[in-house]
């Protein structure tokens, strides 16, 4: 849960064929291609793809690319000079021309297809042809795999073009979206939550698609308006981008006896993720059904781990189905995403999203995705009695483990983490019970309350730096005042440390910084007309979020979310992430 600082590599790449050196295709080599695909990646339209693990797809470019930003902090771990975010072959590919890269890179990229399950209910309405088969990356094409430092990355462009999954729609991705997603994902690197990374941005000075929007000020639920966006490509870098839907597509295959090679496919695919995500904890050597019971018992641990951490931190994914729950276990896709102001337990920015993808609500909908990726795995295990009853032992104990992580994560929040015994433990669980009363009666920002708290005040009075005034409780001041005052009382006889010690301690759990939905507003308002000053200065802020920071940004970024911005489209909610 502390904060990872980048480590420095050892070399220093400055130039794309430096990088080329270091290609691996492991995807392209070790899985099935669709056989029915064109080789050279010209496969754009929108058809289904019955077998094999992915089709070559060239990206498309887009037209007049400009470099917006990039990850210092990522090109510094990846040892890559930052001159290289400007270099002109390195803004070519990353921008989607692959034509000219230099060998042993490759002039194709490549996209997968996968399911989708809501709430562990299989869905196929969303694939054009009803069958399943028109689904996946639809926007997103990988363009490299390469081995660096010891560490394997695969780099996929998102709004790279259309591939064959991309259902009628245009394969872009729009700079607002862009601009989101690129700083959510190093922010949530810096805050210590496993993410995919984020390289690169650029954005077309030409090309615009039209999305629905909401127009200023707007109050409505659901766009309002379509407006004209210029078209972006960001980078995103993960060891690997397979998700629960992936190995439920090719599951659904076999339970259906769609073609002779689906349990095969599913085997491969299965062992290709724990090559790529699981190397460091599954032996080699073992058989496939010790492989796969590790596998579950390490991803079980890691997606609990994750759920804790974004209750930690304040942050809803928004839409948390199979096909957006990436199998290594860190958070991707950040579309309807959002980090929540005003503590609620039902927060969800996505319109679409409801209560079971709000908040608090994360660990139940981890847990529907951890179910199917264990009906994944059961093809596989279907002769080994043993073994699948081990499999369910694994899947029935989720609840318990997701508590465990929970408790771990609040009493790590609350500074009491050395509190052992089972009546501490008790007393702790009443005081957190009190507290998710009282922050929703007063009611609280999350994060400036967790962040005040941590200086363990003397007194509520810094507390209530974290307090919206009158916006929903039924009590009166003076009251919600007394029952504070005996909440911090009680809470600080809880207290093993000294003040100083609790006080470091919460402060590397409890960020003072966090992405606000209205500072990124301006950022990518700004971004429009060719101001990238904003984007800079968040990536900075962002980067360093337990940082106490100076006073300007103090002022600027550990703020109450002004009243104004309350229910508008865009600031407070969104219904499209495109
Ligand atoms: N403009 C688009 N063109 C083609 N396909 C799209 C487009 N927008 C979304 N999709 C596809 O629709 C599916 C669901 O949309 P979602 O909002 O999860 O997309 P996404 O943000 O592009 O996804 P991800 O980050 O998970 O790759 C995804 O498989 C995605 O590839
Ligand atoms: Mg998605």
């Amino acid at each position: 849960m502390t904060n990872r600082l980048p480590q420095k590599a050892s070399s220093t790449i400055s130039m794309l064929q430096d990088l080329a050196k270091l290609a691996n295709y492991s995807l392209m080599d070790t899985l099935n291609c669709d056989p029915d695909a064109t080789k050279n990646g010209d496969d754009h339209a929108p058809r289904q793809v019955f077998t094999g693990h992915y089709v070559p797809v060239k990206p498309t470019p887009i037209i007049d690319p400009e470099y917006v930003a990039h990850s210092k902090n990522f090109f510094s771990e990846l040892g890559f000079a930052d001159s290289m975010a400007e270099s002109s072959d390195f803004v070519r590919m990353f921008s989607g021309d692959i034509s000219q890269v230099p060998e042993p890179m490759r002039k194709v990229g490549w996209a997968t297809g996968y399911a989708l399950s809501i709430y562990g209910t299989e869905y196929i309405q969303q694939c054009p042809f009803q069958t399943g088969n028109g689904y996946g990356d639809g926007r997103a094409v990988s363009v490299l795999e390469a081995v660096i430092n010891g560490r394997r990355w695969e780099m996929q462009l998102k709004g790279g073009g259309r591939a064959p999954y991309c259902r009628g729609a245009d394969g872009r991705a729009v700079l607002r979206s862009s601009i989101r997603e690129f700083l959510a994902q190093e922010h949530m690197h810096a805050l210590g939550v496993p993410t995919s990374r984020c390289l690169s941005l650029y954005v077309s000075k030409t090309e615009k698609v039209k999305r629905p929007w909401y127009s200023e000020g707007s109050r409505s639920e659901n766009p309002d308006m379509l407006v004209s966006e210029a078209v972006a490509i960001s980078t995103r870098v993960a060891p690997s981008f397979i998700r629960v839907g992936q190995l439920e597509l090719f599951a659904r295959r076999t339970r259906k006896n769609e073609h002779p090679k689906a349990l095969e496919e599913l085997e491969k695919i299965v062992l290709h993720l724990i090559d790529r995500e699981y190397a460091n904890v599954v032996n080699k050597q073992f058989t496939t059904p010790d492989k796969l019971i590790l596998l579950a018992r390490e991803f079980r641990s890691r997606l609990t781990s994750l759920v804790a951490n974004w209750i930690r931190v304040g942050f809803c994914q928004g839409n948390f189905n199979s096909d957006n729950c990436a199998v290594g276990g860190f958070t991707l896709d950040y579309g309807p995403f959002g980090f929540c102001d005003v503590f609620n337990p039902h927060y969800q920015p996505w319109t679409g999203g409801g209560y079971h993808f709000s908040f608090m609500n994360q660990p139940s909908a981890a847990q529907s995705n951890f179910d199917m990726f264990c009906s994944s795995l059961r093809p596989l295990l279907a002769s080994h009695q043993d073994y699948l009853l081990k499999l369910d032992e694994i899947q029935s104990g989720f609840s318990k483990v997701m508590e465990a992580q929970m408790e771990k994560m609040w009493a790590a929040k609350l500074g009491l983490s050395s509190l052992k015994t089972a009546s501490h433990k008790a007393l702790c669980s009443a005081l957190l019970s009190e507290l998710g009363t009282l922050m929703m009666q007063t009611p609280v920002d999350y994060t400036i309350f967790f962040r005040e708290l941590s200086s363990v005040p003397n007194d509520i009075g810094p507390l209530k730096k974290s307090f919206y005034n009158g916006a929903a409780h039924d009590t009166t001041p003076k009251e919600i005042d007394k029952r504070w005052a005996a909440w911090l009382a009680k809470w600080k006889t809880l207290l093993s440390s000294s003040s100083e010690e609790t006080s470091r301690q919460m402060k590397r759990v409890n960020p003072k910084y966090i992405l606000r939905e209205w500072f990124v507003v301006p950022a990518y308002q700004q971004a429009a007309v060719g101001n990238y000053s904003l984007i800079r200065e968040l990536q900075d802020v962002m980067t360093q979020p337990y940082e106490e920071q100076s006073k300007d940004v103090e002022d600027k970024y550990y703020r109450l979310k002004p009243p104004e911005f309350f229910e508008v489209g865009g600031l407070s909610h969104l219904s499209c992430s495109s």
